[in-house]
């Protein structure tokens, strides 16, 4: 039986090519709700997310007390049987006993940590998380029943590399002898089966850092098609999956999301698309487009208009007396070092990217000539820089470098001023400019003169506006999209409450309530323009001179 769309979306037509998709039984503008995707067959935090999330409501308590908000759990607590699912409270721990830990998870996993205790002391005591999805389908005839009308691949899967399916055949292995299932051959099929379908439909949840902390798959959210030029995306709820619009789409239109990170370059994007079997022709990847391309399609930039990329110019022609000049196609220059720094820095030893940042600001040096700063490695470089220096106590740098990437990467990469990533660096930015607001300007020392330069700019500004507006631009666009429920919201909203019941703040809030109501006001438009744009363009342009200056020109 196929699955039950929820309203707002059917079952389109089958294709050869496509199989089945999903289209839109009404019209939808940018950042409208599509559909809403309850009861999913597995949602379950990763497992190196396991002690800090509560195993039914997803809901994380944060590493950093200081991102404490009314959405995060204050304690979390194992399950006294099993000692691994973890719960936020004994309503959660009852409802997802009654839904599938008491129906066989809780043994397996209790199988499980014997296991390790006894055969392998000292490793993780928790399953990995493709296994215990498998469990909690196996655990679920009905869930079962749902997924075998998945789209799974099996047999091209078998043609992957040796690994892969020896991963799928040991996972399943793995998954019959902890729920205690015996082993025959028709036993590991089925199991075989739901590994290769969950690896076709699954997403990953990810955290307020984009880290994968959840696994989510639900069958009729699985119909949804991809494109590297999407028009929906999902959003996460604690076990809801939230389907937007991220533009305009018409009753009868086919609604496609994006499976992979869409700004990689198209040999990764592809990379990342093999498990999914099929050659993508989007536009994106047909003719190969850059970034700026794909911004100048987007139909909607208008919306940019309130957003901290207000100049729509730029954003319709962001090179507009330069694009002959250039010897080969930005794409191009990307394709040709992407290979060499394509190896995500994150977690990385400091020592190990203290040699491997400079080695690779220096080969995008043709990316970096041409101003292509929006383009894939170059804009990873700076993420990467900025997340370096925050680890080294470097506040000010770090602070210099997202502002950049959230003015000349972000909006080309995700026009829509919604968009995650977006919302993401504008948050990281406000937080770090209320760490800068209370810090005194560092004393000069032999590395830190351009640090107090940044300082020193930063201490003559208002700091705390600039961070409160960016709050306001965050929540309209959360609000706008009904992602209130989110935690970057939360923490967005916990933040502009503590700012806003500041001492002495009353002139500025009523600036700010003012910008917000009519940014387009000629008064409002130039508070904006000169308490906030400026001062972030002039941050966000030191810059390059710390990238040319930490790791050569
Ligand atoms: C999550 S399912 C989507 C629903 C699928 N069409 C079905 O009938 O079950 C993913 C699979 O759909 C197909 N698919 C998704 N997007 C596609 C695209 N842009 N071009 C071709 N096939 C696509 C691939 O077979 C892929 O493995």
């Amino acid at each position: 039986m196929p699955p039950t769309l929820p309203s707002g979306v059917t079952l389109g037509p089958a294709s050869a090519n496509r199989g089945r998709c999903v289209i839109a039984t009404q019209a939808y503008g940018p950042g409208d709700t599509i559909a809403t995707f309850e009861d999913p067959c597995v949602a379950i935090p990763e497992s190196s997310h396991l002690d800090r999330t509560c195993s039914h409501c997803l809901k994380v308590k944060p590493v950093n007390s200081s991102m404490n908000s009314s959405a995060t759990p204050s304690s979390i607590r194992a399950c006294t049987k099993c000692q691994t699912a973890r719960y936020c409270s004994t309503v959660c721990q009852k409802a997802n006993w009654d839904l599938v830990h008491g129906k066989g998870e809780c043994k397996a996993m209790r199988r499980a940590r014997q296991f390790t205790a006894t055969m392998r002391a000292g490793s993780p005591d928790y399953l990995p998380t493709p296994v215990r999805a498998l469990i909690q389908v196996l655990v679920r005839p009905e869930m079962a029943a749902a997924v075998a009308e998945m789209e799974g691949h099996r047999e091209k899967q078998r043609e992957r590399e040796h690994k892969v399916w020896f991963d799928i055949q040991l996972q399943a292995r793995g998954s019959l002898h902890y729920v205690g299932r015996e082993d025959s051959s028709e036993n590991i099929d089925e199991a075989i089966g739901i590994v290769c379908k969950l690896m076709v439909n699954s997403f990953s949840m990810r955290d307020t850092d984009f880290d994968e902390s959840g696994f989510y798959t639900n069958a009729a959210l699985a119909m949804i098609n991809h494109s590297c030029v999407s028009n929906a995306y999902v959003d996460f709820v604690g076990r809801k999956a939230v389907l937007h619009a991220s533009r305009a789409i018409k009753e009868g239109e086919e609604i496609e999301i994006s499976y992979i990170e869409d700004t990689n370059p198209r040999a990764q994007r592809q990379k990342a698309l093999t498990q999914y079997h099929f050659t993508c022709a989007c536009p994106r990847c047909k003719d190969n487009l850059d970034v700026y391309q794909v911004c100048q399609r987007y139909p909607h930039l208008e919306m940019n208009s309130f957003s901290l990329t207000p100049d729509l110019d730029k954003l319709r022609n962001p090179f507009p007396y330069r694009p002959q000049a250039l010897s080969k196609p930005f794409q191009q220059m990307a394709d040709e070092i992407d290979p060499s720094c394509s190896e995500p820095l994150v977690g990385v030893d400091i020592a190990v990217r203290s040699k491997e940042l400079p080695r690779r600001w220096k080969l995008c040096a043709q990316l970096r000539k041409a101003e292509a700063y929006a383009v894939d490695p170059l804009t990873r470089v700076f993420s990467e820089a900025s997340v370096y220096f925050l680890q080294l106590g470097n506040i000010q740098y770090s602070l210099a470098l997202t502002a950049f990437v959230l003015l000349h990467c972000d909006t080309f990469r995700e026009p829509e001023p919604f968009a995650s990533h977006r919302l993401k660096d504008m948050f990281m930015v406000t937080k770090a400019l209320s760490y800068t607001a209370q810090a005194p300007v560092p004393p000069p020392s032999r590395n830190g003169a351009l640090a107090t330069r940044i300082a020193k700019f930063l201490s003559e500004k208002k700091q705390i506006t600039i961070g409160q507006t960016m709050l306001r631009i965050i929540l309209h666009y959360s609000v706008m999209t009904h992602s209130e429920q989110s935690l970057l919201y939360q923490h967005a909203r916990d933040l502009l409450t503590e700012v806003e019941d500041l001492p002495g703040r009353k002139d500025e809030n009523a600036l700010i309530d003012a910008f917000v109501k009519n940014p387009s006001g000629q008064g409002e438009e130039c508070f904006f323009k000169t308490v906030v744009l400026e001062p972030l363009q002039t941050l966000a342009g030191f810059a390059l001179e710390i990238m040319n200056t930490e790791f050569g020109k």
